[in-house]
């Protein structure tokens, strides 16, 4: 160990970033989540001059297999490590796929200030070149960067460094995939240094409200997803199947379908609360804009995606069943 370096863990959860191709061309059709934490580590020589480095593989999945109890599991660690004086950061190595939703949920259960960078690949590790090695290198410097200290979960690609909260995938294949919305991501890296531009008002980690100490599984909740002709036949399935709570991934402003608000205002009776969010990716939800939220005693989802706003509802159904209180986390978080 050298003294002056900061101290990072790698967690290792798979993805493509530990995946293996048939040949160097081949950038589609690889098995992902086969490479060890040990030899991604060992793969970037460069880390030992930037960081004093450990790794640990937490799982070894392709993250379109990621679980609330792999979330559950993972942010009990990430606690554990960061209370201990030994460690300065930590980088999760971690699939693309739902890589914006581990780093939210993360964002919101992780109970402190240090960083927490989510890092990953478009490109499997044999590929020609595969922008795995260069993202580790740069999450881990960002990990150990005072400059981070205090952002929330980071998800760090392609040179480019997003708040957990606004951002997702948004190509199905190239290395520029992740974008934030119009919000602004927070900043770049450059030189292997991070420079930061920008911070999100929301509240996150140590000032969140929630808290994963305790619990073993988080409520159901699932998400319809709205389309011309949409039915209520999954939002039925959904309720009798126990969900606690429902996000209608509605077209435009958060529309509801006339032969479909029948359906939510009924599950709202049978208890289950319904979030209203917008399948379009970019702009506020307005609450009693294209539905009386107030009369419906429904759920605004702000700016959070459908799949993010499960997260945040989740979280909240841990506390409360309040319609009232669920709202002020949604304009909270
Ligand atoms: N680029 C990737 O990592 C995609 C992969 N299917 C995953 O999410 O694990």
């Amino acid at each position: 160990q050298t003294a002056k370096l900061p101290n990072v863990t790698v967690l290792a959860t798979g993805g493509t970033i530990a995946g293996t191709g048939a040949t160097s061309t081949t950038t589609v059709g690889y098995t992902a989540a086969t490479v060890g934490v040990q030899q991604l580590i060992n793969a970037v020589p460069e880390l030992a001059k930037i960081a004093n480095v450990k790794g640990e593989q937490v799982f070894q999945i392709a993250s379109e297999s990621m679980t609330n109890e792999h979330w559950l599991t993972l942010g009990k660690r990430v606690n554990a490590l960061l209370a201990q004086n030994d460690v300065d950061g930590i980088v999760i190595t971690h699939g693309t796929d739902t890589m914006e939703e581990t780093a939210y949920f993360l964002d919101l259960v992780v109970k402190s200030r240090k960083p927490v960078v989510l890092v990953g690949a478009m490109r499997p590790s044999t590929a020609l070149s595969a922008d795995g090695p260069i993202n580790l290198y740069n999450a881990v410097s960002i990990a150990g960067s005072q400059e981070a200290v205090g952002k929330g979960v980071i998800i760090a690609l392609n040179d480019q460094i997003h708040a957990a909260r606004d951002v997702s995938k948004t190509n199905t294949s190239t290395p520029d995939s992740f974008k934030t919305t119009e919000l602004g991501l927070l900043g770049y890296i450059q030189g292997g240094k991070p420079f930061f531009y920008r911070t999100s008002t929301r509240k996150h980690t140590a000032d969140s409200e929630f808290d994963i100490a305790g619990l073993t599984a988080l409520p159901q909740v699932d998400i319809v997803y709205g389309y011309a002709n949409m039915n209520t036949v999954a939002l039925d399935a959904f309720i009798a199947a126990g969900a606690k709570g429902i996000i209608h991934a509605g077209v435009g402003d958060g529309s509801i379908a006339a032969r479909v608000k029948p359906g939510l205002v009924a599950a709202r009776k049978k208890g289950a609360i319904i979030v209203r969010a917008s399948r379009v990716g970019q702009g506020i939800l307005a609450r009693n804009g294209e539905a009386n939220d107030d009369e419906l005693d429904f759920v605004a989802a702000d700016t959070l995606s459908p799949q993010k706003a499960r997260i945040l509802l989740m979280l909240a159904l841990t506390k409360t069943n309040s319609t009232r209180d669920i709202q002020r986390m949604f304009y909270t978080y």
